[in-house]
Parts: structure tokens; C-alpha cells; sequence
């Protein structure tokens, strides 16, 4: 059956929002819409964004624009690649633009600082009546633009919906399957930010493979005590974008979580290491309110609690290390 041409607004001109675009052109015309208005001309027309991601080649199909209406007033599906902590802002700017009844779809991996919500239930409260998704797994841009073979997730809860979308961001090398969990789809990506952060402590302060993959173990456990209780269905976290994402996340030298980790494990201050990145690293904004909304369900989350107290109360990233280690170990099934 020939399917309809459908036009695509991609929202956020960083590392993410460049890449999906530039995948998406292949199959469909691609508008993306970067806030700073030397991005989107450098993407226009000499096809490069060499702030976020030096020395790619990108799309000749690929149009970029510096005028949000332009990308979102004729797109027929929004992608969203913003970080989580401008997303609403941008939800309220897209309002006068979009067409009604239009998907939306989220890059983002965190949670509102303010508010501890989901990215899709941010961008529900601004747009409603829109059909939500998110497109989330392990996927470093890096490798992704370099064409190397990748899985990804687009979740969304109305399955006629996904299935029809799908096909937009599918190609190459990168396999995308569909999932209608799309509360715990979206949780393993964010929530996985935080155990990344964890993790390159680990490794800053010189920890071994064992004790890697204990925590990743233990971080999996974690996710999906929390994850469930947020409202995610157990199956999605040992799926691609909760233990996948966190495999990823955790191990790669191109995780911006894991380099602030592994900084903080060297002993470098975390202003110093934020002061010094010129990309965003999701997990240290959101461990405050992930670590708040499993006090309030009275989960118990001994990983998400140590990052949380290096990153906002001070604590050494040695004796949060030292602290989980010490921790009595019960049955495997129980937390700690
Ligand atoms: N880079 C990656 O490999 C992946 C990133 N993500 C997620 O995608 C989201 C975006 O991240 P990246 O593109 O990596 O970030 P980035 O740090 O590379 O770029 C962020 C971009 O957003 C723009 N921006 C920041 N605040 C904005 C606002 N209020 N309004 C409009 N534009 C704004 C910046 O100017 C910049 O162009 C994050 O939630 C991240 O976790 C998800 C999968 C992979
Ligand atoms: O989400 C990602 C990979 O799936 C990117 O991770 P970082 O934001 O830590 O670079």
C-alpha cells in the first residue's frame, strides 16, 4: 500500500535533534528548527553542525530554520529534541503553530525539575488532544550519524499510531521497533542518566569489572522497582530502553552522564565539569526529582540516593561508593 508523503518538524538543533533529523530526511521532507540562528544556517547551507557534532557530514535534504513557526506549522508529525529543562517553554511557543491532532514526539530523556513529570506529560499539559510518543534507546548520536548498526524504541500508546510512524524513523542500519508502554519507555531513558552518573564514579575512581557489573545489576533492579511504581510495565525495562539504554549509558567513554561521573570519581568539582561541557547531561538535573518521587512512594533507591547526595548536598563520590558497598546485602530479590 503507497503510503502518504508525510512532512517532519524536528525541534532542537543539538547532538540528538541534528541526528534524528537528518535520519528522518532520507525518507521524508525534514524542516529542523535550531533556536540559535548561526546553527540553522550552518545546517542549511553548508550541511554541518560542527558545535554539536564536529566533522559530520549531514543531509543535503536535510532544511533547517531559525523560525519556529517555519518547522512546525506545516509538519504533519513534531519531533521534539530540546533538553528536558526547556521543553515546556517550547511546548507553549509550538502552541500557536501546530495543526490540530498532530503526534508529537519526544527525544528528551529527563524529568521536570520543578514539577518531576515525564517529558510526554509536560508536553501533554501544553498540547492536549495531541497523540504522544517517544522515540528512546541505546543510541549516542556519534555513532548513530556514523551509520553503525543501532536498535531504538518508538513508544506510544495508540498501537495504529506507532505502527504508522515507525517506518518514518526506521532505515540503514537503525532497526526501530514499537512498544505501547509508553510510561516505562520513557522512564528507562531517564532514569537510566542517573545510574550512568553513577557508573562513571565508579570508573573515575577506579573500580573494577566486577564491581561494574554490579551495579549495572543492581541499577536494573532499581530502575524497574522504581519504573513500576511510576507506572511501567516490568517487561520494558529488560527491554531496549531500560536495561539496553543503560548498557549504553553506562560503558561508553561518548556518554556525557557517564563522563560527569567518571569527572566527579577523578575529583574534579561538578560546577568545574558542568562549566566545561557544551552538551547537556540529563541526569544531573533529574536525579533531584527522581530521587524525590521515590521517597514519596517510599521506594527504596540506595544508587539514585548516593548520586543525589554527591550532586546536590556534596558528598565525595568515594564515600557514596564506599556507602553502597557497605550497605548489608540481603536476599537478590530485595533492594540494596
Ligand atoms: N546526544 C545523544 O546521544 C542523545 C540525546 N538524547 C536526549 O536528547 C535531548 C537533547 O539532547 P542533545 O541533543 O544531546 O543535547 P545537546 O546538548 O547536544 O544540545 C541541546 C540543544 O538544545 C538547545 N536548547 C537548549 N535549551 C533550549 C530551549 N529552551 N529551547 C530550544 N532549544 C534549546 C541547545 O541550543 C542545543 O542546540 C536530551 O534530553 C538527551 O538526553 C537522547 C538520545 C541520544
Ligand atoms: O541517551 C543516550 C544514549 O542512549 C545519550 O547518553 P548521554 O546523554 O549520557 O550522552
Amino acid at each position: 500500500m503507497a503510503h502518504r508523503v508525510l512532512r517532519i518538524g524536528v525541534l532542537g538543533g543539538g547532538s540528538w535533534g541534528t541526528t534524528v533529523a537528518n535520519l528522518v530526511a532520507a525518507r521524508a521532507p525534514t524542516i529542523l528548527w535550531a533556536r540559535d540562528a548561526a546553527v540553522a544556517r550552518e545546517i542549511a547551507e553548508r550541511h554541518s553542525n560542527e558545535r554539536y557534532l564536529p566533522g559530520a557530514r549531514l543531509s543535503k535534504a536535510l532544511r533547517a530554520t531559525a523560525d519556529i513557526g517555519e518547522a512546525v506549522s506545516n509538519a504533519d508529525v513534531l519531533v521534539i529534541g530540546v533538553p528536558s529543562q526547556g521543553m515546556r517553554q517550547t511546548a507553549i511557543e509550538v502552541r500557536r503553530h501546530i495543526r490540530p491532532w498532530v503526534p508529537v514526539i519526544s527525544l528528551a530523556k529527563g524529568f521536570e525539575t520543578d514539577t518531576g513529570l515525564r517529558m510526554t506529560q509536560v508536553i501533554g499539559q501544553e498540547l492536549p488532544g495531541h497523540p504522544l510518543g517517544v522515540l528512546t534507546g541505546p543510541n549516542l548520536a556519534g555513532e548513530i550519524l556514523a551509520g553503525m548498526a543501532a536498535a531504538s524504541v518508538l513508544a506510544m500508546e495508540d498501537e495504529v499510531i506507532v505502527a504508522e510512524l515507525q517506518r518514518l524513523f526506521r532505515g540503514g542500519l537503525f532497526r526501530v521497533y514499537t512498544n505501547t508502554d509508553l510510561t516505562g519507555s520513557e522512564l528507562g531513558g531517564a532514569l537510566k542518566n542517573v545510574f550512568a552518573i553513577a557508573a562513571g564514579m565508579g570508573d573515575g575512581l577506579g573500580a573494577g569489572f566486577n564491581t561494574r557489573s554490579a551495579l549495572l545489576t543492581r541499577s536494573i533492579a532499581e530502575m524497574t522497582r522504581l519504573g513500576v511504581a511510576l507506572g511501567g510495565r516490568p517487561e520494558t525495562f529488560t527491554g531496549l530502553t531500560g536495561l539496553g539504554d543503560l548498557i549504553t549509558t553506562c560503558t561508553s567513554p561518548l556518554s556525557r552522564n557517564r563522563t560527569v561521573g567518571f569527572e566527579l570519581g577523578k575529583g574534579r568539582s561538578l560546577q568545574d565539569i558542568i562549566a566545561g561541557m557544551n552538551q547537556v547531561a540529563e541526569g544531573v538535573k533529574s536525579s533531584g526529582p527522581i530521587y524525590q518521587a521515590a521517597k514519596a512512594l517510599g521506594i527504596e533507591v540506595p544508587i539514585i540516593t548516593e548520586v543525589y547526595r554527591v550532586v546536590h548536598e556534596g558528598r565525595s563520590p568515594s564515600s557514596a561508593f564506599r556507602g553502597l558497598l557497605r550497605r548489608g546485602a540481603g536476599s537478590e530479590a530485595e533492594p540494596g
